[in-house]
């Protein structure tokens, strides 16, 4: 192959959306088998500028050259048919059907197939690129490792050339990160070219030969991130001007360091339970026992799909437990009690899936705000204060830095770290007496997990008790007070983070213990 055609050109590629110019005369090119990060902070364009390339957003201005001939996309499917691949942030896989009948979708009326050789050839695949995927498996019996797995898969079996994968190992834990990107390198070393956006600039030095960063919707710079440090990074996407050196990196990324200190009342109380999971292929609970003390961040580490999702149900309320007493909010058994109670008696919550539970969509934020918060004084008499409530979301929205802060757009047109900003600011808003977060900083950007991280540690020395749910170990060690794993439906025992490591908490993850 003739390595100076490039496999993809963008030349002078602008888009606005209304208040707000997401791309601004974007060039980047890429060769042939080189993985290309594209960088920036929350709403710096990297999505916009992914979906003008997969067809799914029209330009406003600017054109695309693919291997050399210049192209007008007017959707995904043609851009497939080019060989682009992408695979989401939130992935776009039909959960009650299996893996084969995912790919089955995909496939064009011309082509001959049946399920069952269509399964073989799947197989056949996912194991010369070690993606172990199951294919007769239903999606939503999936874990996050798995459903990723196979949206690449799904992009293999089209003969991709370019792959562009936004936030790939936002929710995945290290090892799973690993052999992502054993596979990555193993997909370009057959040619295919990788686009790959991320927050995690370690990964991104590690894998990438060629980074174009993003500010505020134009390209600021183009580097070799292996010839960076994450700190320089960090300071072309943020700018000179507020981005420093090493030392300011460190601040961001490092957490507070926590002293021991004699623990509170216990806040959160867990006894003993044990829950069927409602999902044929969930986890049960088994004897879960787990105290969060008042003052305190409590973390449990663990890969996905070993009851993390069925113990968020039931400490939220989505799933009732078989006796209340199972679940204790300071004195008062709420086993029983649904969701709305639950927040009523002080308890917070920022679920695993942020589009499909942590907001509604279609909804503003305004209204979104109101869903959880509407017990803070938004509503009287069955009517609700305007005022106060544009009051409160713009103060959410000033405070956790969400841009744009235009509290009457919907949920959905935020960028994906901005709208996990905005649930977290929600939620800490509230100066609940428990917080329970499942990935608090899941795709938000250095400066703003640092933010995040801030806020919840002001609660805790507020008062509150914090229990979080991640298989990001790094911001369990920087944030938590104790920390626990989950394996098999089953908790280890907690300690101090300051009396454990990474080596013992992974071999809890893998139940080695
Ligand atoms: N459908 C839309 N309607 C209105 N504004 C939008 C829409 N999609 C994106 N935007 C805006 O365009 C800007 C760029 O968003 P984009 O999602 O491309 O950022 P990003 O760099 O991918 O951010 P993140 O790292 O948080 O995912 C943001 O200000 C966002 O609010």
């Amino acid at each position: 192959m003739n390595q100076l055609v490039s496999r993809l050109q963008v030349r002078n590629i602008s888009k606005s959306y209304p208040g707000c110019l997401a791309n601004q005369q974007v060039n980047l090119t890429i060769l042939p088998g080189e993985i290309h990060a594209l960088l920036g902070e929350n709403g710096a364009g990297k999505s916009t500028l992914m979906k003008i390339i997969y067809g799914l957003v029209r330009p406003d201005a600017g054109e695309i050259f693919w291997e050399g001939k210049q192209i007008n996309l007017h959707s995904p499917s043609q851009a497939r048919n080019l060989g682009i691949g992408m695979v989401f942030q939130h992935f776009s896989l039909f959960d009650t059907l299996t893996a084969t009948e995912n790919i089955a979708l995909t496939l064009s009326p011309k082509e001959k197939w049946n399920l069952l050789r269509l399964s073989q050839k799947i197989r056949t695949l996912s194991e010369a690129y070690g993606l172990n995927i199951e294919c007769d498996r239903p999606v939503h019996t999936l874990s996050v490792g798995e459903k990723q797995r196979l949206e690449i898969l799904r992009c293999l079996y089209h003969k991709t050339k370019l792959l562009i994968l936004d936030e790939p190992t936002a929710v995945l834990t290290p090892q799973e990160t690993e052999k992502l990107f054993a596979t990555l390198q193993q997909i370009a070393s057959d040619g295919c070219s990788i686009l790959f956006s991320s927050h995690k600039l370690p990964e991104v030095q590690f894998l990438c030969s060629n980074a174009t960063i993003l500010r505020q919707g134009q390209v600021v710079a183009q580097c070799n991130p292996q010839q960076e440090t994450p700190a320089s990074l960090a300071k072309l996407m943020i700018g000179s001007e507020q981005g420093g050196g090493e030392e300011f990196y460190q601040t961001l990324i490092s957490g507070k360091q926590q002293k021991e200190k004699p623990l509170g009342p216990v806040c959160l109380q867990v006894n003993n339970l044990c829950l069927k999971s409602q999902n044929p292929y969930g986890m049960m609970l088994q004897h879960i026992d787990l105290q969060v003390h008042i003052g305190e961040i409590v973390g449990i580490a663990g890969v996905a799909g070993n009851g993390q999702t069925e113990l968020l149900a039931a400490l939220s309320g989505e799933i009732l437990c078989p006796q209340p007493e199972m679940i204790l909010l300071g004195e008062m058994p709420i086993g029983d009690c649904g969701v709305a109670k639950r927040r009523r008696l002080g308890l917070a919550y920022v679920p695993e899936e942020r589009l499909q539970k942590g907001v509604v969509s279609n909804f503003s934020l305004l209204e979104n705000a109101l869903l959880t918060a509407h017990s803070q004084g938004l509503v009287s008499r069955g009517r609700i204060r305007f005022r106060k409530l544009k009051a409160w979301t713009q103060r959410i929205c000033d405070a956790f830095n969400v841009s744009p802060a235009v509290i009457d757009m919907p949920a959905a047109s935020l960028s994906g770290g901005n709208l996990q900003k905005f649930i977290m600011g929600r939620e800490i808003s509230q100066n609940p007496a428990v917080l329970i977060a499942a990935h608090p900083t899941w795709g938000v950007d250095v400066s703003a997990t640092a933010s995040i991280h801030q806020a919840l540690i002001e609660i805790r020395d507020h008062g509150a008790a914090v229990l979080m749910i991640s298989e990001d170990l790094d911001e369990l060690f920087a944030l938590c007070d104790r920390i626990g794993a989950i394996y098999k439906g089953q908790l280890s025992a907690f300690k101090p983070v300051t009396q454990t490591s990474r080596d013992e908490i992974g071999r809890w993850m893998a139940g080695l213990e």
